[in-house]
């Protein structure tokens, strides 16, 4: 079985962080481990507060799972702090894994820093740098190239100012803008490419960036290579937005599990064939 590591802060409320990417990496059919960086006490209406984990801890986790399981890709998402990308960087670097999917998270969709400012140089110059691909949002994309967030500016510029950092792949996503298509935009250094699909009316979005970087990092895990990955994470969540789970108040999460009708199965004891003495 292809193993994903994800390397981020965890959603009490399951939407997003950790939680989604577990998900997300189930729904695709690889084994998932976790580096837990921080604890948000988190829900469909917002973030109530969080706190990292130590970097011992961190750097304790890292080893723990790198140097006994086997990654074919592996994510960041929230890193919080210089000192947690730092050791981040470090360990990857030392257990050597490829295909490494870089979600730049610095603010929640319900506007909640995630990110301290001073980590963006250092999410910059360190870590996008060793990175197959990187899918920072609209605003992600504009605080990353030093712009402000109201300016105008094309996708295709922040992805080519971008893709200059260092990464292979620029992925930098529409879903803030407006309009009837979602549209993403993939950059390699010479060539952009289009993914889009219908935008759809709802604010039930939460968790869309970890989901959608999980799922790319699933796919390269089952070696597609990087447009196909995208291609099938797209789809992926398009149906997830689709589906929704209206569990909260908020903004309600994706559907992780929207091709799946039940997703439990048949466990019922008719099916099951049991031996008494
Ligand atoms: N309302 C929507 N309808 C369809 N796709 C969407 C919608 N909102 C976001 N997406 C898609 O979800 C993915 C995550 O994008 P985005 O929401 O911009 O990221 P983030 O969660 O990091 O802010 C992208 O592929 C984007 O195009
Ligand atoms: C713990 C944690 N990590 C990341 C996020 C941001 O999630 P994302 O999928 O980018 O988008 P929203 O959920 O904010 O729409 C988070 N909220 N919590």
């Amino acid at each position: 079985m292809k193993q994903v590591l994800t390397i981020a802060g965890s959603d009490s409320g399951g939407g997003a962080g950790i939680q989604a990417d577990l998900k997300t990496m189930t729904a695709f059919g690889v084994y998932g481990a976790s580096v837990i960086t921080a604890v948000t006490a988190q829900n469909t209406l917002g973030v109530q507060g969080f706190e990292t984990v130590s970097i011992d801890l961190v750097a304790k986790q890292l080893d723990s799972v790198l140097s006994d399981l086997k990654f074919s890709a592996l994510k960041t998402g929230m890193l919080a702090t210089s000192e947690i990308i730092e050791v981040v960087v470090d360990k990857i670097k030392e257990y050597q894994v490829d295909n490494l999917v870089v979600d730049p998270v610095m603010v929640a969709s319900s506007g909640d820093i995630l990110l301290a400012e001073e980590a963006i140089t250092t999410i910059k110059e360190e870590l996008i740098p060793i990175a197959k691909v990187i899918t920072p949002n609209l605003n992600e994309a504009k605080v990353l190239t030093g712009r402000g967030i109201e300016e105008e500016v094309s996708l295709e510029i922040l992805a080519s100012e971008l893709h200059k950092l260092g990464c292979e792949y620029v992925l930098v996503k529409g879903g803030h803008q407006s309009g009837e298509i979602a549209r993403d935009l993939l950059y390699d250094g010479v060539d952009f490419i289009e993914f889009s699909a219908e935008r759809i009316d709802t604010k039930d979005t939460h968790g869309t960036g970890c989901t959608l970087s999980s799922a790319i990092a699933s796919n390269l895990a089952l070696e597609y290579e990087i447009k196909e990955a995208i291609q099938r994470s797209k789809k992926y969540i398009t149906e997830a937005i689709k589906a929704g789970c209206k569990v909260g108040q908020g903004n309600n999460p994706v559907n992780h599990f929207a091709d799946r009708k039940n997703s439990i199965g048949d466990f019922s004891s008719s099916s099951l064939k049991l031996n008494s003495t």
